[in-house]
């Protein structure tokens, strides 16, 4: 993916702060890009903008051939469930839902295919992937913190994306609980070619990027 001279301003009335300044980044496969950098300088907005959940005032975001600046609601829409992947700081898991369904569900909405018979075998070697093999019957409010980021790793990944956007992926977990999620989103990426934007304010998950981008005041420093 490739971000282009990106511009984004907000207005309220009569003020308009400028946000993003003439931002411009390639997001690679297969890599851990981080966002990092101050409150306010810009990550989240950059993040959500990449991910086509935001518009831009100006400038381009190309990904497969494609301006996703360019295209309506509908066609962003069908192009984030396909090839997207999102985690967020909370798992925001269904609760009346099993791990194994929680996968079954994104399988269906993404509009991968997978036949009756291979869709559980994929289900169990994912949740195997991300060392929760043991529990495909649990429900959410019966799994640890971590437990919970686990399937949430899963289910961003379960229809093969083409990029993962993590925002704050570890900071509701402690310590330890971090740095496993982070091997895991790590591996993962390596793995499978994915390519994983990571918006982080703790430096000690900035080892596991091969990518470290720092915003200041709306701009790559
Ligand atoms: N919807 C909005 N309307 C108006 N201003 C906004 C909006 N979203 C973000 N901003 C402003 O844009 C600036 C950047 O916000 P953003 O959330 O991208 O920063 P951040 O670096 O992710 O911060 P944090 O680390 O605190 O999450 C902030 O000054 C914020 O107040």
């Amino acid at each position: 993916m490739e971000l282009k001279q990106i511009e984004k301003s907000f207005s309220a009335g009569e003020v308009s702060e400028q946000v993003l300044k003439d931002v411009t980044l390639t997001i690679e496969s297969g890599k851990l890009t981080a966002l990092t950098g101050v409150s306010g300088s810009g990550k989240s907005t950059l993040l959500s903008i990449a991910a086509g959940l935001q518009s831009t005032t100006s400038g381009s975001v190309l990904f497969d051939g494609r301006d996703l600046t360019a295209l309506d609601q509908e066609a962003l829409r069908a192009l984030r469930a396909g090839s997207f992947g999102f985690i967020f700081q909370s798992s925001y898991l269904v609760p009346f839902l099993t791990a194994a369904e929680q996968l079954e569900l994104m399988l269906k909405t993404s509009g991968r295919k997978l036949s009756k018979k291979t869709a559980p075998a994929e289900i169990s070697r994912i949740l195997t992937r991300v060392g929760m093999e043991h529990r495909p019957d649990a429900h959410p409010d019966t799994m640890s913190g971590g437990e919970k980021q686990r399937i949430a790793i899963a289910r961003a990944l379960i229809h093969q994306p083409k990029i993962v956007f993590a925002d704050e992926p570890t900071a509701s977990l402690d310590s330890k609980r971090s740095h496993d999620i982070m091997k895991l989103l790590k591996d993962m990426t390596t793995n499978t070619g994915t390519a994983v934007l990571m918006v982080t304010h703790d430096e000690e998950m900035l080892r596991y990027a091969d990518r470290v981008v720092e915003m200041r005041d709306g701009q790559i420093k």
